[in-house]
C-alpha cells in the first residue's frame, strides 16, 4: 500500500553566507501493506513528520520514489491526494467551529456533494462518538475529543491510507487507549494507518510494524516481538546468596544459554526464550542444590532495541 525508495530531504537554514543544512531524511525506504498498522517510531528531530508530509504530498522529496495506494508521488501527486488522510500534530480543528461543522466543511473540501458530506458527518460523527456534544464549539472539548473530531476529518473522503503525527501527544492515559481502539478499528475496516509516535508503548501495543528513525535513517524494522526478539533474548536473573560461583560453572556451557554474568544481583543468563529456558533453569538449580532468593525474567523492550541500534535511550528524549 505505500513503498518507499530512497527517499531524501534537506533543509537550509540561515541566511546569506551563515547557512547550513540539515538532512532531515536520509534515504528511507520502507514497505507497508494494506490493513497495517505502521509505526514510525523515533526522538524528537528523527525526521518522523518529514517523511510523513512527503508521503500526504505536503513537502517535495529532494530524491527517492514513493507508491501509495497505487499512485505515484512525483507523476501523480492529485491521485495520492485524494486517496490519503493527514492529521498533523496539533489537530485541524478551528476553536470556534463545531465539529459537525468542520465535518461538513472538510467533506466538501474534497467536492463531495452537500446531501453526501451531511449523510458522511452524521456516521463519523456516531463511529467517533462525537455526536452527543457535536453542535458544541471544538474549544469546549477535551484533548481526546478534539483528536477524535481531527481524525474523523482525516477520514471523511475514505481514504485508503491515514497518517496520523503524533496522535496521543498530550492525552492522559484513558483518553490514549480510547484512541488506540479508534486505530484498531479504521485498521480492522481496512484502512491502512501510518502513525508517527515517540511513545515506546503506543508503538509496542499499537503497530502491526514498526520502523525506528533516528537522524533520519532507518535503523530498524519488522514487528514489535520480532524487533525485540532480535536485539536482546531474554535475561533470567537469579538472585543468589553465598552460591553465586557454583551456579554460574553449573549453567557454563548450557545449550540455551547464549552467555552468562555473575553480577551483584546474582547470576544473569541470557537466553532465547524465558518462558522455555525457565523450567530447564529451575531443574539445574535444583539438582545443583543451588538455594536462591528470587528468579526474575526480564523480557527486551523497544527501548533496549533503540538503545542496540543507537547507543541511546529513548526514555531520555
Ligand atoms: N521547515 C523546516 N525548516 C528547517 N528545518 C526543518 C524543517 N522541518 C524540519 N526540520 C528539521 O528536520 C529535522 C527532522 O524534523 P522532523 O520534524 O521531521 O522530526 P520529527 O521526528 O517529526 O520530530 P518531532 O517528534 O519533534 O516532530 C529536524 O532537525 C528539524 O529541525
Amino acid at each position: 500500500m505505500i513503498e518507499v525508495k530512497g527517499l531524501r530531504k534537506s533543509f537550509t537554514l540561515g541566511k546569506r553566507r551563515k547557512t547550513r543544512s540539515v538532512e532531515a531524511v536520509r534515504g528511507v525506504d520502507l514497505s507497508v501493506a494494506e490493513g497495517e498498522i505502521f509505526g514510525f517510531l523515533g526522538p524528537n528531530g528523527a525526521g518522523k513528520t518529514t517523511t510523513a508530509r512527503i508521503l500526504c504530498t505536503l513537502l517535495e522529496p529532494d530524491d527517492g520514489e514513493a507508491v501509495i495506494a497505487g499512485a505515484d508521488l512525483r507523476k501523480d501527486p492529485g491521485a495520492v491526494r485524494t486517496r490519503v488522510g493527514y492529521v498533523p500534530q496539533g489537530g485541524t480543528t478551528t476553536d470556534e467551529i463545531t465539529a459537525r461543522e468542520e465535518l461538513v466543511l472538510q467533506a466538501r473540501m474534497y467536492g463531495i456533494g452537500k446531501a453526501e458530506a451531511v449523510e458522511r458527518t452524521e456516521k463519523a460523527l456516531a463511529a467517533f462518538e462525537l455526536t452527543e456534544f457535536a453542535d458544541r464549539q471544538c474549544k469546549t472539548y477535551s484533548g481526546g475529543q478534539r483528536r477524535r473530531v481531527d481524525i474523523a476529518m482525516g477520514i471523511i473522503h475514505e481514504p485508503k491510507v491515514l497518517f496520523l503525527d503524533e496522535p496521543t501527544t498530550g492525552l492522559d492515559p484513558q483518553s490514549r487507549a480510547h484512541l488506540w481502539d479508534e486505530v484498531r478499528r479504521l485498521r480492522d475496516q481496512g484502512m491502512t494507518v501510518f502513525l508517527t509516535t515517540h511513545y515506546l508503548e503506543e508503538a509496542d501495543a499499537l503497530c502491526d510494524r514498526i520502523a525506528i528513525i533516528d537522524h533520519g535513517e532507518i535503523v530498524a524494522l519488522g514487528t514489535p516481538s520480532e524487533l525485540k526478539h532480535g536485539v536482546a533474548g531474554d535475561v533470567v536473573t537469579v538472585g543468589l546468596n553465598g552460591s553465586g560461583p557454583r551456579a554460574a560453572e553449573l549453567f557454563d556451557g548450557r545449550d540455551y544459554v547464549r552467555k552468562l554474568e555473575l553480577g551483584d544481583d546474582g547470576l544473569r543468563l541470557y537466553v532465547d526464550d524465558g518462558s522455555t529456558a525457565m523450567p530447564q533453569i529451575m531443574r539445574v538449580l535444583d539438582g545443583g542444590d543451588i538455594h536462591f532468593d528470587t528468579v526474575e525474567v526480564h523480557r527486551p523492550s523497544l527501548d533496549d532495541v533503540f538503545l542496540t541500534k543507537t547507543g541511546r535511550s529513548l526514555r531520555d528524549k
